[in-house]
């Protein structure tokens, strides 16, 4: 167990105080290790203490409920909602307690009231908190990492609340006030929601993932098995994954600066940045950071089939086939252009992936918060512009002349690569003007001043038009 140090702010009287926890399954006890570990005397009440007391530490006090409860004036009840009926026995020890309600359901809204005001209910000569239900048996044991820190809190007293939140901060965790008891069913639904800002995300890559796969499928083995009657089977697991995947990296890279674009024109068109945006792009641009994760993700996974393609059997035959092609008919295979082409397009990929893997270490929590304003939006949108403008090189350098060679096209469809520039040029055609035009921020602020014309300042200024909606 990591020995955790209380926060030198607080005073030391705070961490020596004696907490009481109801109950003696897994949370009971994490909780119990964490406190002891945090200073506190604790005591755990249990309906049967000499059974349960070997699973404590040796420092905390395992005894009967009512003899445990009343040793304390906070007692966290780690027993589930469908058994505080059961503690009602205890109702005339508890009064004027503190009751910290961490009970977790299985369902959304499965109740009608929150487990917190239920328990109120049935204690009402008790003040009861709700709080740490978001953290997980496991975190307490083994300590607060950097994105579960935050405890959210209600309670409809603020001096029982401000305790709890107290011993919260004692035991390395960050309260977070969420307001009086009503907030407790919102509380309670945050651990059941699983990764609520990824959902739209994650949809929309599985979408992409899919509709370049099969459009693949049918070019790289459908086309070759009916035309040819050539069995290419072979080539699903890696060739057209590894068309799939950048494809998709690259069209949800250009998802990433299509909303700001999209904002820019509403302003423009509306002649107002005191207008909301629709819904719709509103969460667009919230979900941005996923979007990007994700299309980093694929990229990555990208480049690993790359380096991975020369390592495959399939390969070596071709190598050998080409050998042998050269020694029985003399061919010279060397082609300087495409020598060229290959060195250049993945050297453009490399830096690529550079840049992104870039951007992915700064959307960590503790690197963001290093950084200032200015150098976090000079990253994610200067140099995240720089990576769509760099995968456009590499896919245009991948691409050659291809497009424009008739055997490209299977049954029609044309190279993949073609469909995918389509959003990711427009949106750079569109950032380019505006960089052009707002060629220096200063001479802009000071020339849409002078002019005072909101219109002017619109057409002239789009960037300092996005940078207001940020601010606002
Ligand atoms: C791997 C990866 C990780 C990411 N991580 C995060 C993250 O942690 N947090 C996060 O919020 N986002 C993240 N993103 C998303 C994205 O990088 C940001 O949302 C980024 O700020 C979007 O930039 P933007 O310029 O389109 O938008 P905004 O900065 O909102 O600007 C919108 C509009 O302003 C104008 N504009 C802005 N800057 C300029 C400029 N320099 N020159 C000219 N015009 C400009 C353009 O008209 C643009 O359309 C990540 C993306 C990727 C790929
Ligand atoms: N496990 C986790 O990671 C988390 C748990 N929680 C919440 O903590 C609470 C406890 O969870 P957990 O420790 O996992 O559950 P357990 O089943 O492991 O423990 C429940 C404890 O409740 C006590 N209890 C009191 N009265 C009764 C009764 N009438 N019938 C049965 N048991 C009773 C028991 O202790 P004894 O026999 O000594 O009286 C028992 O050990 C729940 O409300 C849960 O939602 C919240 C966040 C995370
Ligand atoms: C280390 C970095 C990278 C390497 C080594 C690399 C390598 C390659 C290779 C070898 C191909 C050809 C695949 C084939 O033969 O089928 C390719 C194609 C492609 N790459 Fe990359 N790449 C890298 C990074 C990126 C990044 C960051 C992006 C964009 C986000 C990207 C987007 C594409 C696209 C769109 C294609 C065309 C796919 C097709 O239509 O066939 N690549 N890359
Ligand atoms: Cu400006
Ligand atoms: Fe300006």
């Amino acid at each position: 167990i990591k020995q955790h140090l209380p926060d030198p702010n607080i005073e030391t009287s705070k961490a020596g105080r004696t907490i009481g926890v109801l109950g003696s399954g897994d949370f009971a006890r994490s909780l119990a290790i964490r406190l002891v570990c945090s200073g506190f005397k604790v005591v755990v009440g249990s309906r049967n203490p000499r059974r349960k007391a070997g699973l404590f530490p040796s420092a905390a006090e395992v005894t009967l409920q009512a003899e445990a409860v009343k040793k304390t004036d906070v007692i966290f009840v780690a027993v589930f909602r469908e058994h505080y009926s059961t503690l009602c026995d205890l109702a005339d020890v508890l009064v004027g307690k503190i009751l910290v309600d961490v009970s977790n359901n299985t369902e959304i809204n499965h109740h009608k009231e929150s487990n917190a005001e239920y328990l109120a209910s049935l204690f009402p000569a008790c003040t009861v908190v709700k709080g740490f239900n978001v953290v997980s048996a496991w975190t307490l044991q083994s300590g607060a990492r950097d994105g579960n820190k935050q405890v959210p809190i209600c309670s409809n007293n603020q001096e029982a609340k401000r305790t709890v939140a107290e011993i919260a901060q004692v035991m390395g965790f960050t309260p977070v006030d969420m307001g009086c008891m009503s907030s407790a069913s919102e509380i309670e639904n945050i651990p059941l929601r699983l990764l609520p800002a990824w959902k739209i995300p994650i949809f929309l890559a599985l979408g992409l993932f899919l509709c370049f796969f099969t459009y693949n499928l049918i070019r790289q083995v459908i086309h070759p098995s009916i035309r040819e009657q050539k069995n290419k089977l072979y080539k699903i697991p890696i060739e057209v994954v590894n068309t799939t995947l950048p494809c998709v990296a690259y069209v949800m890279l250009s998802l990433v600066y299509l909303p700001g674009v999209l904002a820019a024109c509403s302003q423009l068109y509306y002649g107002t940045k005191y207008r909301r945006f629709p819904d719709w792009l509103d969460q667009w641009l919230q979900h941005r950071k996923q979007i990007g994760l994700l299309s980093f993700f694929c990229a990555a996974l990208h480049a690993m089939y790359s380096f991975c393609l020369p390592m495959r059997r399939s390969h070596r035959y071709q190598l050998i086939e080409t050998a042998v092609k050269q020694v029985m008919w003399k061919m010279n295979i060397w082609v300087e252009e495409e020598v060229w082409r290959m060195e250049i397009y993945i050297s453009v990929g490399i830096i690529a992936l550079g840049l992104l893997s870039l951007l992915a270490i700064t959307s960590l929590p503790s690197i963001a918060n290093s950084l200032n304003w200015r150098e976090f939006s000079f990253i994610q949108s200067t140099l995240g512009f720089i990576a769509l403008v760099i995968s456009t090189l590499h896919t245009l350098t991948y691409g050659w002349s291809r497009a424009f060679d008739e055997n490209q096209y299977k049954f029609y469809l044309p190279p993949t690569y073609t469909l995918t520039l389509l959003v990711p040029c427009t949106v750079i055609l569109f950032l380019s003007l505006c960089i052009y035009v707002h060629t220096d921020i200063y001479y802009c602020r000071i020339y849409s001043w002078n002019v005072n014309s909101l219109y002017f300042y619109f057409l002239y200024c789009l960037p300092c038009a996005s940078a207001n909606v940020r601010t606002n």
